[in-house]
């Protein structure tokens, strides 16, 4: 588990931290999202001892990373894909990680294999398309197998191949049981991979939530009906609407209703038992994206962070 506690950092004149307070749990994905310039980076170097924050504390599993012996071993990190030396090979880059952490060989083989990279692994880093650097990054943050992981914009530059692939990774890291942090500046990246999200802006907590209940406030449980029985299903849907005590029956173009009050199941149900014909019932999906314009929506001080510090 990742515990940042009350976070500060300046730069100069700029608030980087103002206060970041999170935790990242042992078995999920936590996704860490904001806009450009949130302070997403600067708290994952600071978790990482790659900057010292002016104040508050980052821990991993219960110590800071100085105290850390091999810190590979306890914590991965993808941060700057392309910082890797081009000559290099990319099984002599992860060698030489390994060694520093006293592991050998064949944990660097394994690595390779599990990020794909084994037919390449004797191919210069500096030949590497960017969707091959973030495997060899995530090769890297895994060669001590650590119980937490640390991905800092994983799908940048990646092809629909490679985001297809590292989200399945990512899922799979936490399913093992890992404590997985994804930071992004764009929600619908973390739908279907992330658990919980903690939205970032101006340095600080936003909001910390668990996806399912930040889904679940913004989901307005309409369904479409398709159906060329308009006028039978209406009457039947509306009745039941009525009875239900809320809702509402709305065409929707020449073969459809949208039907709010009642849930997909009991629409069947009813329209089943009543012997109207329908071809589709579709559940309208709340997606991140709506839970994230929800949450930011009465913050006059978040939309002036999202509108004023795009890079
Ligand atoms: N080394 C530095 N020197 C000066 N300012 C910095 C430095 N690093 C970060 N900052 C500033 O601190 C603030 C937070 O930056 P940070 O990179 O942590 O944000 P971010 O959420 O990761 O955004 P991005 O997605 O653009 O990386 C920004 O205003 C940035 O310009």
């Amino acid at each position: 588990m990742i515990n940042v506690n009350g976070l500060r950092k300046r730069f100069g004149a700029v608030t980087a931290l103002d206060g970041m307070t999170f935790t990242v749990p042992a078995g999920q994905v936590t996704g860490f999202v904001g806009p450009n310039g949130a302070g997403k980076s600067t708290t994952m170097r600071v978790i990482l001892g790659l900057d010292t924050a002016d104040s508050g504390e980052a821990l991993i599993g219960g110590r800071p990373y100085r105290e850390l012996r091999n810190p590979l071993r306890h914590v991965g990190a993808l941060l700057d894909a392309s910082a890797v030396g081009p000559s290099r090979t990319a099984r002599n880059h992860l060698l030489w990680l390994a060694h520093s952490q006293g592991l050998g060989a064949r944990r660097v083989d394994e690595v390779l294999q599990e990020a794909g990279l084994t037919s390449v692994a004797r191919r210069r880093v500096g030949g590497f398309s960017l969707g091959m650097r973030q495997r060899l990054g995530i090769a890297a943050a895994l060669i001590g197998d650590p119980p937490a992981l640390m991905l800092d914009e994983p799908f940048n530059g990646m092809d629909p191949e490679g985001i297809i692939w590292m989200r399945r990774f990512t899922r799979a890291l936490a399913d093992a049981g890992r404590a997985v942090l994804v930071s992004s500046h764009l929600m619908n990246e973390l739908e279907d991979i992330a658990d919980r999200v903690v939205v970032v802006g101006r340095g600080k907590v936003f909001a910390d939530a668990g996806v399912a209940e930040l889904l679940a406030a913004v989901s307005d449980g309409r369904v479409t009906v398709r159906t060329t029985a308009g006028g039978p299903a209406a009457a039947v849907l509306e009745a039941a609407v009525l009875a239900a005590g809320g809702g509402s029956v709305t065409p929707a173009g020449p073969d459809a209703l949208v039907v709010a009050g009642l849930s997909a199941e009991e629409i069947a149900g009813l329209l089943g038992r009543h012997d109207v014909p329908f071809s589709e019932l579709t559940a309208h999906r709340a997606t991140l994206e709506d839970a994230y314009l929800n949450l930011t929506r009465d913050a006059v001080e978040y939309r002036a962070t999202v509108a004023g510090e795009g890079r």
